[in-house]
């Protein structure tokens, strides 16, 4: 006889978000779908289900089943805030001023500094778990606000204690070359000699982080700094990913597709011929509008254009103190509707299968498929759309992660 299985789901309609089309949200009527160890085993049509029955056996009632939600691109780790700067920005101070004033990350980082690795995981707790309530299964959380080796290695072993504790799959990114610490003097070639000599081989040998990251602006660095960058972090083994025409063109995109990196993340800015350049390079694209939105930024990423070059687009909060204090991925994938024109499959996409692919996870996340994790969320819903329609107004009936049911996250 089968051995007995740990779950399955009958009653449900189901969003497989596994086509590779993101018109479309791999739709099944009348389904089901079982898993056991974590992994799913059987999804599809409930009459060709070859499980009668599981150790857990749930009537979904006809609600919708979808892959678990992944927010492939947040700050969420960093002490204080800078609501102070919320004002300055309303009367037209732009982003770059700020931070040329002193305030912007720099402010962020001081306070940082000073917060110890308790501090720092009990407020990222809060904001994690506002994530969670939302059905995020699967979190990249960044450094980038310690910019030495100490205060960087604190962020990130906070970064790993977040996902030991909390059930939700954490993937790490060292963003140490996200600005110029004061000690430098706006030194960006000292201070990225510091990053390369001496805290990426601390990140590595303590295996804190599989991704390096950097913001390749005006304000930060540049095209041939981040090709130094991607060259010391790939000898290391680090896969990469970048912050690039965020807001100005610097090339960023082109040396993330030289590395064949992960991701190119914002790209308001970005020209015809680097998105050719992505389709080529098998790079995604990560839309944030949470920080165009905060900023109040005009050039909107060209959606129309990675659309026509069929290059996978994922949305994600960039939840940051600075630009984008936004902890909802939903409203996320709302403004990326509303604001750049995205579709609602597109976003739903983007919210699984593509922010996937932009952690290097699109073998095993972002899709409900045999073989798959089953992180799973389940949906009081006439259709997933009114999910991202309505603002701020769902969240799912039952979670799963990796086959374990969440039975309480406080809201
Ligand atoms: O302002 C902050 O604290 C982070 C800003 C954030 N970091 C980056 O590279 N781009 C951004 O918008
Ligand atoms: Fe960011």
């Amino acid at each position: 006889t089968m051995e007995t299985i740990d779950g399955l789901i009958r009653n449900i309609r189901i969003a497989t978000l596994n086509s590779q089309l993101d018109t479309d949200y791999g739709v099944i009527e009348d389904g089901c779908l079982a898993w056991n160890d974590g992994k799913i085993l059987y999804v599809g049509p409930q009459d060709q289900s070859p499980y009668p029955s599981a150790v857990t056996t749930i009537d979904g009632d006809g609600c919708w089943l979808t892959p678990g939600l992944i927010d492939c691109h947040t700050h969420l780790v960093y002490a204080g805030n800078r609501a102070g700067e919320f004002e300055a920005l309303r009367q037209g101070k732009s982003y770059a001023e700020i931070a040329k004033a002193g305030g912007g990350i720099r402010s962020t980082v001081t306070a940082t500094r000073a917060a110890d690795e308790a501090d720092l995981f009990s407020e990222a707790a809060k904001r994690l778990q506002r994530l969670l309530a939302e059905g995020v299964t699967t979190v990249e959380i960044k450094s980038g606000y310690g910019l030495n080796r100490d205060d960087e290695l604190k962020m990130l072993r906070v970064i790993r204690q977040l996902g030991e504790h909390f059930p939700v799959e954490v993937h790490a990114t060292c963003l140490a070359a996200h600005a110029v610490p004061p000690e430098f003097h706006d030194d960006p070639e000292a201070y990225l000699n510091r990053v390369i000599d001496e805290i990426l081989p601390a990140v590595a040998a303590e295996n804190l982080a599989t991704s390096v990251d950097v913001f390749c602006e005006s304000i930060a660095f540049s095209a041939d700094q981040t090709r130094r960058l991607f060259r010391a972090a790939t000898r290391l083994g680090f896969k990469l990913k970048g912050h690039v025409e965020q807001l100005t063109q610097q090339g960023g995109t082109d040396v993330l597709c030289e590395f064949n990196a992960l991701s190119a993340d914002h790209i308001e800015f970005i020209s015809e011929p680097q998105i050719g350049r992505m389709a080529e390079a098998g790079v995604t694209a990560v839309i944030l509008p949470g920080a165009f939105y905060y900023l109040g930024e005009h050039q909107k990423p060209p959606i129309e254009s990675l659309r026509a070059h069929q290059v996978p687009m994922a949305v994600a909060t960039d939840q940051n103190p600075g630009s984008s204090p936004l902890s909802s991925l939903l409203t996320a994938a709302n403004l990326a509707c509303v604001l750049f024109g995205m579709t609602p499959a597109e976003a739903w996409s983007g919210m699984t299968r593509s922010a996937a692919q932009a952690l290097g996870l699109g073998d095993r996340k972002g899709q409900l498929r045999e073989g798959f994790d089953a992180d799973l969320l389940l949906w009081d819903v006439d259709h997933p759309r009114q999910i991202i329609h309505e603002i701020n107004r769902f969240r799912p009936q039952r979670i799963w992660q990796a086959g374990q049911e969440r039975t309480h996250v406080k809201n």
